[in-house]
């Protein structure tokens, strides 16, 4: 492989495809060779994102039907598509490109698929097309048939800080939601440590708007989201069985979490506040050495002292996840606050960490940007 790699971004006109530009332009071993868009095809970078200007040379936006693959030699293929469309893509992707996935596939159910193929480009999906191991359970909560189940069966679920070594040699990473994100991050050490009780664990969870999308959504307007706090979701939100599968695995038995998503003002930003009922007589203090424990050498994980809590303006446009733990008034309870950057830890700077891993990077290449304040 040469000194950078070629990566295409499949969705650049979108608000996490606008943010793997603006991370990957600054990122010192790639060269951004492909950008698609749907009703943006045929715009330039400048014309959909103006911020980016400075970012150098790139290519203009064409439609994904345009491209021409394998001609065009990706190394990795970003997909910051809309799930249920990411996995039809990326299916036919893997034809086009004469994928290894498909041959491995192909010789695992011969009959299935007639053609052999080769070729090795990196997949980093952001979707939720291929989190959830379980077909069942995605179809159970998207409500729909999924188009490549052989696939989902062959994703690494792409937390950099607890599937390292798996995401190092996968070739299609599913990255998570960016409400896991924030609650896999605080519970696991804390579940793998056994300081808390696993049937018990309420999530209640803030996000800023740029988390549903760039597309016009009535309920997204300044009008309607501006002086206003919106619960949405309640008991049926698509990131509760994602919670529940990692944390399960964590626990070794099955563990079902009550959670409650909000839409606050912000535009970028989310932030959990987490109520655990403590075992073993723990206190808060032990669940930040758990943390620490768990995340010493981690580049994107800190933990705060003391009674400290985190806020979205400590992480705002960086990959950081702040933690901390207080413990509650009410006896062997503590309440635990995550905070992250939605488009950064939550989705872009997680896939571009992944990618790090995935090609032998130093893992904190691209992503050294400090959070902005105020
Ligand atoms: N926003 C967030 O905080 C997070 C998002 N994610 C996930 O990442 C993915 C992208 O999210 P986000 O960037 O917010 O989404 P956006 O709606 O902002 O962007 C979607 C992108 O996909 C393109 N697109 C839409 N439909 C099609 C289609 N049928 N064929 C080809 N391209 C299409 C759009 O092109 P055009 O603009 O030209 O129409 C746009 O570039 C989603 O799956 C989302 O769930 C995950 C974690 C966090
Ligand atoms: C504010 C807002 O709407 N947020 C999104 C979460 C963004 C995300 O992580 O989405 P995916 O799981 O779809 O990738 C939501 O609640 O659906």
């Amino acid at each position: 492989m040469s000194d950078t790699v070629r990566v295409g971004i499949l969705g650049a006109s979108g608000y996490t495809g606008g943010d793997l530009i603006r991370l990957l332009a600054g990122h010192p071993k790639v060269e951004i060779a492909l950008l698609t868009a749907e009703r943006h095809a045929g715009a330039s970078v400048d014309s959909v994102w103006p911020h980016l200007r400075g970012a150098g040379e790139l290519p203009a936006l064409i439609a994904l039907e345009d491209v021409e693959w394998p001609a065009v030699e990706l190394d990795v293929i970003f997909c910051a598509l809309p799930h249920a469309t990411s996995q039809d893509v990326i299916k036919g992707l893997l034809h086009a490109t004469g994928h290894s996935l498909l041959e491995e596939m192909i010789a695992e159910s011969p009959g299935d698929l007639a053609e052999s193929f080769r070729g090795e480009a990196r997949i980093i999906d952001l979707s939720a097309d291929f989190r959830l191991r379980d077909v069942e359970t995605y179809e159970r909560w998207y409500g729909q048939a999924h188009q490549a189940p052989d696939l989902q069966a062959k994703a690494v679920y792409g937390l950099p800080e607890l599937y390292g070594a798996d995401i190092r040699d996968a070739r299609l990473v599913a990255c998570p939601g960016c409400y896991p994100t924030a609650a896999l991050l605080a519970l696991v050490p804390l579940i793998r440590a056994g300081l808390v009780e696993t049937d018990d664990i309420i999530i209640d969870a803030k996000s800023g708007v740029t988390g549903a999308g760039r597309g016009l959504k009535q309920q997204m307007l300044f009008s309607e989201v501006s002086e206003a706090l919106h619960p949405y979701g309640v008991g049926h939100h698509r990131h509760m069985p994602e919670i529940d599968q990692e944390l399960s695995v964590a626990a070794g038995k099955p563990v079902t979490v009550s959670f409650t998503p909000h839409l606050v003002p912000i535009n970028r930003g989310e932030l959990e506040t987490i109520y655990v009922r403590l075992r073993r007589d723990a206190r808060a203090a032990d669940l930040r050495m758990a943390w620490e424990n768990a995340y010493g050498d981690a580049p994107f994980v800190s933990v705060l002292d003391d009674d400290a809590v985190p806020a979205t303006r400590m992480v705002r446009g960086s990959n950081q996840c702040i933690l901390g733990a207080v413990d509650d008034r009410i006896d062997g309870r503590a309440i635990v606050i995550a905070a992250i950057d939605n488009l950064v830890k939550g989705s872009s700077g997680q896939a571009v960490q992944v990618m790090n891993l995935m090609l032998g990077f130093e893992e904190t290449d691209g992503l050294t940007q400090l959070p902005l304040f105020p």
